[in-house]
């Protein structure tokens, strides 16, 4: 097991003060004194009684060493002594976990992120549910629990019989050759065939059945386009660092043969009604602006099957077959609506046991400097690919002038591991439900909330102990300066900030925490001489560097950012 945090042992010892009472003691870092516990306030409202008299019962009898004192309408400040914070600096030190706990042990988590369409290229909004699915099973990973990784990749549709129908009838190269672009490019013109030529959409139409219908020479040409179209993910996900593998790729085709079941289970669960030659779900309090109900399309009157009969397949898939405790999807917040219609069709379907969660993570838009919905400097979508390669450019300039001597081959590794942090960081960093601005000039800087100024401070602890040498042994009898002591106290929080995130599932509560401890490692090197430092005050010193580094590269990790040792 992991070693409790300072704040989780304060916040046990003021529990134990008042045997009697269940309640939140709210131990956190405080301006005031290392700690406050503000929990007083609430149970003395619940209990009737006076905050400050409950604070002062607490307060007395509480251990001396961590010097209670009662302020304002009862709060308590608490102040740990030097000694106990190097010795929690110690049991850190040789902590392997670093404080995290596991409280996902025995949970199985199932995640759908990225999903990006075939035959199309990758957008900002792919980018986005990448790197943040990413995030967050990185850190369930961590807490202990089973993640699964499911890339639900649009992949079947009415949309391929007119592509794969286009490519049969002109005499252009195969699928495999000419990469994304070219495959984006015939999805374009054979969309403008449909527009334009009504026998082109007959037969487009034609080809649809029979690709349902399993016919060999369609079935060869989508599973041609499919490859082709993975080997372009693959190679995005490789060059942004992202833990998706081809193994995790359960696209929508997969639950083709299981949409019909959908269908007929829905109907004699009464679920799903009969409307107007269609199959739908209807919603008390989902409606048009005109009033009238807007129902979930279970099966269109054409007899084909959309987007939303695909999902009720794979949350069924994902509970039963999967056996999923949670299932999340990390999908723009414009799809706020659908996922609520497809998870409350699947709960009155019964299709959710107890105990399991579905639930969506949304995120917002990435905008351009303009404030809209970021577009390319000609006006499209932008590319993801385009956003990797502005920020890895703009990242070698940053690189390369800050060491005019290094290698091409070093240059080039930093600028990857520079530009994709900070495109992830700058993603991670906000809110994710808000909207955030695209700025790659800010993103880059070497000050500020921004992935540099973190792997800058890193890598400033690291040279330190290359310099050094050996590192020795904690002495917890020496006193410790004011910034030795936050640097301590940060660190401490670490294991507790990481188990926030997969409670909140908020990535951005670990960057805010790493902005922190980078300021602080910051403020102790530039006060706290450690090379120059006598022993045994050097060796404490060098410790902290040493708990510092691995922190913030731990931290870096469940972000999905690289932590050179040196930059
Ligand atoms: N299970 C899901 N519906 N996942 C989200 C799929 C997103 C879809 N492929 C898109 O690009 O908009």
């Amino acid at each position: 097991m992991p070693l409790p945090s300072l704040s989780s042992l304060l916040a046990a010892r003021v529990t134990d003060a008042l045997p009697d009472h269940d309640f939140d003691p709210q131990v956190r870092r405080s301006e005031h004194a290392d700690f406050q516990a503000n929990g007083m306030l609430a149970l003395g409202r619940s209990l009737g009684r006076s905050p400050r008299e409950l604070a002062t019962t607490v307060a007395a009898a509480l251990p001396a060493d961590v010097a209670p004192t009662v302020a304002g309408p009862g709060f308590i400040n608490l102040t740990l002594t030097d000694n106990a914070l190097l010795t929690q600096a110690a049991g850190r030190l040789a902590d392997p976990r670093l404080g995290v706990p596991l409280p996902e042990t025995g949970r199985v988590t199932v995640i759908d992120y990225s999903q990006p369409n075939i035959a199309k290229e990758m957008h900002v909004g792919h980018l986005r549910s990448t790197i943040i699915g990413d995030a967050l099973a990185r850190v369930l990973t961590r807490l202990g629990g089973t993640v699964l990784r499911q890339n639900h990749i649009g992949d079947w549709g009415t949309q391929f019989g007119m592509l794969i129908e286009y490519m049969s009838t002109s005499p252009a190269a195969p699928a495999s050759s000419g990469g994304i672009s070219r495959l984006a490019g015939l999805y374009r013109d054979a969309r403008a065939a449909f527009e334009a030529d009504p026998g082109f959409a007959a037969r487009s139409r034609r080809r649809v059945v029979a690709l349902q219908a399993g016919d060999a020479e369609t079935v060869a040409a989508w599973h041609d386009i499919v490859d082709e179209s993975t080997r372009y993910f693959t190679d995005v996900y490789d060059r942004l660092g992202v833990l998706l593998e081809p193994a995790d790729v359960v696209g929508e085709s997969f639950y083709n043969p299981r949409l019909p079941a959908v269908v007929d289970d829905l109907l004699a669960a009464g679920v799903a009604v009969h409307s107007d030659g269609a199959v739908c779900v209807f919603f008390d309090d989902v409606r048009g602006p005109d009033g009238e109900p807007v129902p979930l399309l279970v099966r269109k009157s054409d007899g084909g099957f959309g987007y939303a009969a695909t999902d009720l397949a794979a949350v069924r898939h994902r509970v039963t077959a999967l056996r999923a405790d949670r299932v999340l999807y990390v999908v723009d917040a414009r799809q706020a609506l659908h996922f609520r219609m497809v998870f409350d069709t699947a709960r009155r379907a019964g299709w959710i046991p107890a105990g399991v969660t579905v639930t969506h993570v949304p995120f917002g838009l990435m905008l351009g400097s303009d404030g809209k919905p970021f577009r390319t400097r000609y006006g499209g979508t932008a590319r993801l690919t385009d956003l990797v390669d502005d920020a890895v450019a703009g990242a070698r300039e940053v690189v390369a002038a800050k060491n005019p001597a290094l290698d091409a081959a070093t240059v080039d590794e930093r600028a990857r591991e520079v530009g994709v942090g900070a495109l992830k960081y700058a993603d991670l960093a906000t809110n994710r439900a808000r909207d955030y601005v695209y700025d790659p000039a800010r993103m880059l800087s070497l000050t500020g909330n921004t992935s540099v100024y973190l792997q800058f401070a890193h890598a400033r602890a690291r040279s330190i102990l290359a310099r050094a040498g050996a590192d020795g042994e904690i002495d917890t009898g020496l006193p410790l300066e004011p910034a030795e002591r936050a640097l301590i106290l940060d660190l401490d929080a670490f294991g507790d900030v990481v188990a926030e995130v997969g409670a909140t599932l908020e990535p951005h509560r670990l960057c805010g925490y790493l902005f922190r401890l980078a300021q602080s490692l910051t403020t102790f090197l530039e006060t706290c001489p450690v090379l120059r430092a006598p022993s045994p005050v050097r060796e404490n010193r060098l410790a902290l560097c040493r708990l510092a580094a691995e922190t913030m590269r731990a931290g870096l990790d469940l972000s999905g950012i690289a932590s050179p040792d040196r930059l």
